[in-house]
């Protein structure tokens, strides 16, 4: 089948924003992060819809705007890290030519979620514990659903976004730009 577009799943801080744009550069093709537009709906950011509305308001919004994005041609997907926790949104990202499994290790996904700046706007607690206490349980919950989803898996440990957009293009057989 030929590969018109490409999901990126993955844990928070796995990489998928920022892979996205490296790797839509790369192919000439457009690339969207599911989270912008679930803000651009709601009007607010990640942590004001999950304060004030509750997270099951993100995950319906969440629905709508992967189930509208998995049809896009020559556009890399950047997805939420709970993205495939929905059954409706893991046949929707099933829909895409290609859906890349982006992989790290726990330390890896805490160091990258604690430096990056959004975390605070895009990234509420998940769980009564919160922050990196979370993560192991979470990523161990999710990761079926990851492997299920996936027709690639890429670890990117010690890979920069580029590397790893170049990974991507040669494992999918995809002409490249540079
Ligand atoms: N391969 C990588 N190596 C080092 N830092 C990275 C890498 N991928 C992403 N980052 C950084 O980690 C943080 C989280 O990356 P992001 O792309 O937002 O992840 P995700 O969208 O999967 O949550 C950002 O600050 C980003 O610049
Ligand atoms: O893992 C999750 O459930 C979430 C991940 C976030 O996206 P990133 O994976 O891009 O951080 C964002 O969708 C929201 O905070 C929920
Ligand atoms: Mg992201």
């Amino acid at each position: 089948m030929e590969v018109n577009s490409i999901a990126l799943i993955g844990y928070r801080g796995s990489g998928k924003t920022a892979v996205a744009q490296a790797l839509a550069a790369r192919l000439g093709w457009d690339w969207v992060d599911a989270d912008v537009e679930v803000e651009l709906r709601a009007g607010k950011s990640i942590a004001a819809i999950f304060a004030e509305d509750g997270e099951t308001r993100f995950r319906d919004l969440e629905a709508i705007v992967v189930d509208l994005l998995a049809l896009r041609q020559r556009t890399v997907l950047a997805l939420g890290g709970g993205a495939i926790l929905r059954e409706v949104n893991r046949k929707a990202i099933r829909r895409c030519g290609a859906v890349v499994w982006l992989q790290a290790s726990v330390t890896t996904l805490e160091r990258r979620i604690a430096a990056d700046p959004s975390t605070a706007a895009r990234r509420p607690n998940l769980t009564a514990s919160g922050g990196p206490a979370e993560i192991p349980r979470l990523l161990a919950e999710r990761t079926p659903h990851y492997r299920a989803c996936a027709t690639l898996e890429v670890d990117t440990e010690g890979k920069t976004p580029s590397d790893i957009a170049d990974e991507i293009v040669a494992a999918l057989g995809l002409p490249s730009r540079r």
